[in-house]
């Protein structure tokens, strides 16, 4: 087993780059049959020794919530006060009998695998780096920053608020990439008006603040990996932003932080799943969570597929801050952050590693 040895000569930034530069992607490397993973992938003791899920709470899972009447004025709170309560406790849960036809969900999943699946020479026509608009495929954003790589790799794709180019996505998947944003935006704004009014906010309030108008779709590949004990899929992270749509195939590996142990995500047929991103945990003054999550090395020989979407807003007020809103303060519930200006949120979003500090603990009011 390659046991990591930081003072040996190995020229670790040399290996990354050669990967880097031959824009295979881990994809390539789990296609050309090795049997050994490359050891910039290898993560450190800290971060391997916990990832068995505690089986003591294995059939916990996250919250599931069915939407089918939240038009009706008798079972809207009841499902106001479920979204508000798995927001609150998990920051994570599944939604089910949003609107979106099966038919969609199963085509955008196989139209990502697609394009992953496509041969090295047509997507290294999209390998790039460090971009913030228009579509990027990559293996591991934070492939200079982070201390291990993960196994895997994303087709990015910035589609609001300015309208993305459609001939920029790649054909295989341009039809299913725009419908599916439209469809996740729908299902993000009806959640965010649940949210809205599980706060005793009007509905409306989160559109009003443009909080669904600035979407980064990513479309996740985890290949098979021969050594998924040594390595991540995507390491222990919050979402920055205001809510995150998360589509899955059924392989599994997806875990979220619950009362200190780590909960398996299993998808649901037809789910969808929501989780709380930072700028929200925030703006909602710690009510809404933003919580840990990972994704796992996948040991199956079939590639995990997921089809993420960020929502966040898209007009800062104009002093140019945020902060928690101040119709959720009283003299009982006094801010627990501090505002915070555009450029510290921005360099939260790209600046960092995974692995690093988030925004919410630097601004956290301390006592
Ligand atoms: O692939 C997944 O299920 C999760 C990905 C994720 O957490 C992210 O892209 O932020
Ligand atoms: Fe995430």
């Amino acid at each position: 087993m390659a046991a990591v040895n930081p003072t040996s000569s190995y020229d670790r930034l040399k290996e990354v780059k050669e990967f880097d530069e031959s824009k295979i992607g881990v994809k390539g490397l789990s296609d050309s049959g090795i049997v050994t993973i490359p050891r910039f992938f290898v993560h450190p003791p800290e971060t391997l020794s916990d990832l068995k899920p505690n089986t003591s709470k294995s059939c916990a899972n996250i919250p599931i919530i069915n939407l089918s009447n939240k038009d009706s004025s008798t079972h809207r709170p009841e499902i106001v006060n479920q979204i508000k309560e798995a927001a609150t406790t998990w920051g994570f849960f599944q939604v089910i009998n949003h609107g979106v036809p099966e038919s969609i969900l199963e085509e955008t999943i196989r139209a990502i695998k697609d394009f992953h699946e496509r041969p090295h020479e047509i997507k290294a026509k999209y390998y790039k780096r460090n971009e913030n608009s228009g579509v990027m495929y990559s293996s591991n954003n934070d492939l200079y920053r982070s201390k291990a790589a993960s196994w895997h790799d994303a087709l990015t794709a910035w589609m609001g608020p300015s309208p993305l180019e459609v001939e920029e996505l790649p054909q295989i998947c341009r039809n299913e990439v725009i419908a599916w944003d439209a469809n996740a935006r729908k299902v993000a704004e009806t959640v965010m008006e649940l949210l809205s009014e599980g706060l005793g906010l009007e509905a409306g309030k989160f559109k009003e603040l443009t909080f669904s108008e600035a979407r980064a779709l990513v479309g996740h590949c985890y290949p098979y990996c021969p050594q998924p004990d040594l390595t991540m899929g995507i390491t222990s992270h919050t979402d920055p932003g205001v809510v995150t749509v998360l589509l899955q195939n059924q392989i599994p590996g997806l875990q979220v932080k619950h009362e200190d142990d780590w909960v398996a995500v299993n998808p649901v047929p037809g789910g969808l799943i929501i989780n709380i991103g930072d700028f929200l945990q925030i703006v909602s003054n710690g009510e809404y969570k933003s919580v840990q999550h990972r994704v796992l090395a996948n040991s199956d020989k079939n590639p995990r597929i997921s089809v993420v979407e960020f929502f966040n807003l898209s007009k800062w007020k104009g002093d140019g801050y945020y902060g928690p809103l101040p119709e959720l303060l009283s003299a009982e519930k006094p801010a627990i952050y501090r505002n915070f200006t555009q450029q510290e949120f921005l360099e939260n979003f790209y600046g960092k590693g995974l692995d690093s500090k988030s925004l919410i603990d630097k601004i956290r009011i301390q006592g």
